[in-house]
């Protein structure tokens, strides 16, 4: 059996090695003259797998059979072609969401610091309250911060309480996280979800962050919103066009980073593995490898914290010493400009330093610090 894995999938050898013969390419590269002679097929969200790619591999013979995205999102394959062609289909879900939160939290409180204000005086708006919303709701809830949670379909689904309307998120918080995926057609379809009007709308002062799909946002009309008044802040990690961002949306972002909201080494590996056992299903065979023969030792797994700092500067301290969301903005301000943007957004991606995931660290309050014990539970913090 022969599996072509995308190069950025960390973890493949482990686990598909034993399965079959592994070959390695970059996702951008993966096209159907790829598939030609390729069984299974491990990609990421770079590689788009649309009907045309995969009706052209089963015209050249392609023996196809299962394809795993290693990652949340599924926009970039056409599941219905798949079925069509008679070809199994997994994909990772939740599998960087604590991830994504990470940086959510890291890039607020970044932001926090440099404009002078605090995370508790802020209203957070959710937009799509799914595996990444849902936990960042969590995890904000948990520390007293009002939330509001913008989620249509599961509304439709599970009852209006508790959830609102996007106008109402605009006309009410100061902070609006998009975690919806990319839809483009339907009655809750995302594709510029924030469109011109609504760009205008947003309040001066107003903090937009998206993490969950370029084209949920009109970029053009961010930019122009941006470079107007300036009197709004975006936190852009994922952009229309990717690897091909707008240069002039990158350097008027507060926060640019190159769609690595979810790169945490536990989101990937999670989601190389969840894809690992699905694959297993698939060929009747036992999953014998857990995810953690994958995880290796954390390089700062514990604090000591003695006190003197206030909560949310404790929860800043501890998101860098496991990440710094600053590094990925400044690496990819450096790399798109010495390398070129298509260059540099991709050279940022697959150099990623290595990143761990708030849960792994570990703190030890000494007595000054212990007031803050249940906050840093709540925020996710893991407490000796
Ligand atoms: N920047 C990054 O590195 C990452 C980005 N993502 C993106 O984030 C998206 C969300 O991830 P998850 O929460 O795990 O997915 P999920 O499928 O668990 O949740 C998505 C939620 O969005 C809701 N939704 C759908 N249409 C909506 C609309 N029109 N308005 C408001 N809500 C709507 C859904 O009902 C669902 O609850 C993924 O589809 C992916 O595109 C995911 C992981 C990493
Ligand atoms: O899981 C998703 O969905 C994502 O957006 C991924 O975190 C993106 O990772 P890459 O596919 O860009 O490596």
């Amino acid at each position: 059996m022969r599996i072509l894995v995308d190069a950025n999938v960390p973890g493949a050898e482990a686990c598909f090695g034993p399965l079959g013969e592994l070959e390695r390419r970059p996702g951008r590269e993966i096209d159907a003259a790829a598939l030609q002679d390729i069984d299974v097929l491990v990609i990421r969200s770079i590689t788009r797998l649309d009907a045309a790619t995969l009706d052209a591999a089963v015209a050249r013979g392609s023996r196809l059979r299962f394809v795993g995205t290693c990652t949340i999102g599924t926009d970039h394959v056409d599941q219905a072609a798949l079925a069509r062609h008679g070809i199994a289909f997994a994909s990772a879900p939740g599998c960087n969401a604590e991830a994504v939160v990470d940086f959510v939290l890291g890039s607020l409180l970044t932001l926090a610091e440099r404009q002078g204000w605090r995370l508790a005086e802020r209203r957070v708006g959710i937009v799509g309250v799914g595996n990444v919303g849902g936990r960042l709701q969590a995890r904000l809830r948990a520390i007293g911060i009002a939330c509001l949670a913008c989620d249509p379909p599961r509304a439709e689904r599970e009852g209006s309480e508790g959830f609102a309307t996007l106008d109402t998120l605009i006309d009410e918080c100061d902070v609006l996280c998009l975690h919806t995926p990319l839809v483009r057609e339907g009655p809750h379809a995302t594709h510029h979800l924030l469109d011109a009007q609504r760009i205008a709308e947003l309040a001066p002062g107003t903090l937009l962050l998206n993490a969950g799909r370029g084209d949920c946002v009109d970029g053009a009309a961010m930019r122009q919103r941006l470079s107007g008044s300036g009197d709004i802040t975006a936190v852009l990690d994922v952009w229309e066009g990717e690897p091909a961002i707008d240069p002039a949306l990158r350097d008027l972002a507060a926060i640019a980073t190159p769609h690595i909201a979810g790169h945490s080494l536990d989101g990937k590996l999670r989601g190389t593995h969840q894809i690992y056992t699905a694959l297993c299903r698939h060929l009747g065979l036992p999953a014998r490898l857990g995810l953690d023969d994958l995880l290796p030792q954390s390089p700062v797994s514990r604090l000591v914290l003695e006190g003197g700092l206030d909560a949310e500067e404790t929860l800043r301290l501890c998101l860098r010493a496991v990440y710094d969301v600053r590094r990925d903005h400044d690496s990819l301000l450096r790399e798109s400009r010495r390398l070129g943007m298509v260059a540099g957004f991709d050279a940022c991606r697959a150099n990623y330093p290595l990143r761990r995931e708030l849960s792994t660290l570990t703190l030890e309050l000494g007595e000054a610090a212990s007031a803050h014990a249940a906050w840093l539970q709540g925020a996710g913090l893991r407490l000796a």
